[in-house]
């Protein structure tokens, strides 16, 4: 099997039946090769998120299907989408969402341990990851004392703490300085790329999206390619 996710004929409105009904997502269908880092560029409010949020069983479409490694998870009960989340999919948000409570490091461990990961196996794990973004010296320190790109570092890190099959990203670098974006950026591809991971990837920067694999746009609720 060689493809991580199929979207097929996905159709998604809200206030659906309402006067202010407004429907985004028009039976787009959207595949990911294994190993393939597909840039979704959208504009404002095309439903960008929407499908992203899809993708990754955060919301369920109106019609069509989503298969994850083969499996359809479409109508599936929520303990099976949960596990589904846990164990095959990463996600990255424009802001980083790290728990400020915990040290780097252990923000990668927890995600582990709830996975069913031993404690050794999970600080070994956590160890490399931060070591593969250039953050070994940084393992304790807590989100607070660290700059807004390395705690972006951390949560591609995190996303990545179960070694799921695909990442799917949100603006991952929308909330850091130009220069910042792009070397947070090729962190990001070269973590992806050395883990051979498949990825979709939100973006507004045709630069960054350039980058990789392939393009697709989000416009007038169906995807194209370029
Ligand atoms: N829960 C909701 N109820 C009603 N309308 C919604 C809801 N969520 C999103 N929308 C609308 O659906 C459209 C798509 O929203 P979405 O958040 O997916 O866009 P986006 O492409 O991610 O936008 P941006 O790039 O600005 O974040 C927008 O017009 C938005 O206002």
């Amino acid at each position: 099997m060689s493809d991580v996710l199929i979207c097929e004929g996905i159709a998604k409105s809200y206030n659906r039946g309402k006067p202010n009904e407004i429907t985004v997502l028009k039976g787009l269908d959207l595949t990911i090769p294994k190993g393939q880092v597909t840039a979704l560029v959208a504009p404002s409010g095309a439903g960008k998120s929407t499908l992203l949020h899809i993708a990754g069983l955060l919301d369920t479409p109106d019609a069509g299907r989503v298969v994850i490694d083969g499996e359809d998870l479409t109508g599936a009960r929520d303990g099976k989408r949960t596990a589904a989340r846990r164990e095959k999919l990463g996600f990255v948000y424009q802001f980083h969402h790290l728990l400020p409570e915990f040290s780097a490091a252990e923000n990668i461990i927890l995600p582990q341990l709830a996975n069913g990961a031993g404690r050794a196996d999970a600080e070994a794990r956590a160890a490399d990851l931060l070591g593969r973004v250039g953050l070994s010296a940084r393992m304790d320190h807590r989100p607070s004392a660290l700059s807004g790109g390395e705690q972006q570092r951390v949560a591609f890190c995190r996303a990545l703490a179960n070694a799921p099959s695909l990442l799917l990203a949100d603006e991952p670098t929308g909330n850091l300085d130009p220069a910042t974006s792009d070397t947070v950026f090729d962190v990001l591809m070269g973590l992806v790329r050395e883990t051979g991971l498949s990825a979709l990837i939100a973006t507004h920067n045709m630069e960054l999206a350039a980058k990789m694999d392939r393009v697709l746009r989000l416009e007038n609720g169906a995807l194209t390619e370029g």
